[in-house]
Formats: C-alpha cells, structure tokens, sequence
C-alpha cells in the first residue's frame, strides 16, 4: 500500500466494516463470513425490495391529496399507487343512517382499521388488494365494485388519521404531514363538500364545529408528532414537495437496469466503495494512487461477478499445512471449484 494513502486507508477500512463479499480488501481472513449479519448476502442484496411506504396525514382540505399528486407526477419513473383512507370508512348501520348528522365521520372508529391494515401489509408483500370504493354523498361503501391495486415500487397512504394507529405508522418508511391554517381548510371544505360532496353550507359548517374541529385537536393535530417531515402550506410548497421527492429517489436507488435485466447485479454501495469511487475522481490523485485504488475496485466487481457463478465447496490444506489462513484472493480462488 503507498504510504501517502496510509491514513486514508485506514479510516475506510474502520468505517465500513467487512466488504459486500464478506472478504475484506487485502485484509487477513479473520473477517466475518458473507453469512454475518453485518454483511448482506448476494441474495439479500438483490433479492426483490419492498414497497417504500410513504403516509401523508393534515387536516380536512389541507391538501394532502393535491399533495399525494404532486409527489406521484414528480416520481413519473416509478410505480406508484395512492392509497385513502377514506377508502376504509366502516360502513353505517341503518339507525346510523337515518341519524347522519349525528355520526361523527372524524373519530378513529369511524374506520375499518384492521382492514385497512390488511391491505397495507399485502401491498408490501408483492400482491395485489382489491380496495373499496367510498361513496360520500350516500356514507356508505359501494357493495359490488371495488379499486384493484397492484404491488407497487411506492405505496402512498393518506388520510385524516393514518397516523393514529401505532400499527399503521409502523408501516412507514416516510410520515408527512401537510400543515394548512384552519380557516383556510374550512373555506375549501365548504367549497368541496357543496360542490362535490352533494352538502348544503349549513350541514358542513354544523358537522364542522360539531365533529371535524373537535376531532383534529384530539386525534389528528396530536399525531403530528409523529411526522418525519411537516409541509407548511401543502401543494403551494414546491420546495418541500421537490426535496421529498428527491429523497425518495434517494432510497428507491437508481438501478433501473435491474427492473429491465433480471440477471445485471448491483454491488452494494458502501463507505469504502464510496471513498475509493470519490478519491479516483479527484483531479489531484497521484498515478500511482489512481491505479492502487482503480485496481481495488476492479477487483471487487471480479470477486462479486465470481460468487455469482455455480461453485461447490472445497476443504483445501494450504501449503504450510494450516487450514483457513488466507487471503482473499487465495480464498476466492481456493474455496470456489468453478463449474
Ligand atoms: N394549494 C391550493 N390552492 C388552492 N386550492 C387548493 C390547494 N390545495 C388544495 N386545494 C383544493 O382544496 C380542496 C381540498 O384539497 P385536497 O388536496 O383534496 O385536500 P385533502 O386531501 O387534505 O382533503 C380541493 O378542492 C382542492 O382543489
Ligand atoms: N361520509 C363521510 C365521510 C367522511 N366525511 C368527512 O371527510 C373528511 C376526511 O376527508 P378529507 O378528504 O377531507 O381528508 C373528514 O373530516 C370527515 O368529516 C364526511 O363528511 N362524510
């Protein structure tokens, strides 16, 4: 090793631990095997990911659909489904039916929350959930047709009070909360609900003062806490809806040849991998640092391409007769009899 990049080396290697392979650069073989739990196998790495699950609460009319749209155009390369928790509204009971105005539509157990929690857990395994279709001009569910939604790349949840629920939160990678000022969510309300939602003024402002306010100071401002990111004025917030999009491209990772090519593997991205990556771009590197540090990452992609091919394994006996004393290269080339 050039002794101008000792220290550098060093730090890398302390920071990131042992190597994708389980083998460390250069390093004796006393490094955990690729088994480790802080080393992920091939097939962890590239087995299928899981959905990224993104929940998206704020009052009546803040804009968390307007919101939700924004998000799902910018993250156009994607697959994303939008999932509401309107969707999940229990249905009424006749004698709930004939007193309506009485029902309050924003308290927790207005919702099927078991079921909305099933659908929840089956779109992150990979299937399909035939989602239920809410009418709000007659409160109930329409008994005979249903939303198929697919599995999908993200799973947008949104709704009043998804984030009550300490079992749907901990479905979450991401809890976004859209902050809009109250009189301002009423005024889109009433505009909403009477032109959309078939309510005259009177009912929506009664059902307001009656049940909606009430219910955001008890249940829906109290879980904002709970929020990763909070998105002061909704859809009119670009800055914040561009910076939440990017870190989700972020964590979604960009191995789109993946989706295409079944068979292209991508190395896990790590601190080291990283740093060498960064000092060979570096204008100032010397050669001969250039072509130590280029060769250790070629050499990685070699050691990873070759624990993909077919291989059994072998006890070998070094020549000094001590079994399991080598270096990565020789336990690469001794352990693996290639096909
Ligand atoms: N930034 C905005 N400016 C003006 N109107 C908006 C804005 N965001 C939402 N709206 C309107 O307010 C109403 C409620 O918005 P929506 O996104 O459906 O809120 P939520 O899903 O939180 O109930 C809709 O009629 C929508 O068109
Ligand atoms: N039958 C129903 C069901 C719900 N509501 C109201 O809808 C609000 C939640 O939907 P947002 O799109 O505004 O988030 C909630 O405040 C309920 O009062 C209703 O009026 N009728």
């Amino acid at each position: 090793m050039p002794e101008a990049t000792t220290s550098i080396d060093y730090v890398m290697e302390k920071a990131s631990g042992p190597h994708f392979s389980g083998l460390r650069i250069d390093g004796p073989t006393s490094s955990p095997p690729a088994s480790s739990a802080t080393a992920p196998s091939v097939a962890d790495v590239n087995a299928p990911k899981q959905p990224f699950v993104i929940g998206v609460s704020g009052g009546t009319a803040s804009g968390k659909t307007t919101v939700c749209d924004m998000i799902i155009q910018q993250l156009h390369d994607h697959r994303v489904v939008l999932v509401n928790q309107d969707s999940f509204y229990r249905g009424l009971t006749p004698e709930e039916s004939e007193r309506v105005h009485e029902y309050n539509f924003d308290h927790p157990d207005a919702f099927d929350t078991e079921q909305l929690l099933d659908c929840i857990k089956t779109l992150k395994s990979g299937q399909p959930y035939q989602v239920p279709i809410y009418d709000f001009k007659k409160h109930r569910r329409c008994s005979d047709s249903f939303r198929l939604v697919n599995a999908s790349d993200v799973i947008i949840l949104e709704g009043i009070l998804v984030f009550h629920d300490q079992r749907v939160r901990s479905l979450m990678n991401m809890k976004i909360f859209v902050d809009t000022d109250a009189d301002v969510r009423l005024a889109r309300r009433i505009r909403r609900d009477t032109v959309e939602r078939g309510r005259d003024l009177d009912s929506v402002l009664e059902q307001y003062a009656k049940f909606v306010k009430p219910a955001f100071d008890d249940f829906v401002l109290p879980s904002k806490k709970y929020a990763d990111v909070i998105i002061p004025r909704g859809g009119d917030n670009h800055v914040a809806i561009d910076l939440i999009v990017q870190h989700i491209h972020t964590k979604l990772g960009q191995h789109d040849l993946c989706k295409i090519y079944p068979n292209v593997y991508v190395i896990q991205s790590t601190f080291q991998i990283r740093g060498m990556h960064t000092l060979i771009r570096d204008r100032g590197i010397s050669k001969h640092d250039f072509v130590f540090y280029s060769d250790r990452l070629i050499r990685l992609v070699v050691e990873h391409g070759l624990g993909h091919l077919p291989f059994t394994e072998k006890q070998v006996v070094t020549p000094t007769g001590v079994l399991g004393i080598m270096n990565s290269e020789a336990l690469v080339h001794f352990c693996y009899s290639m096909h």
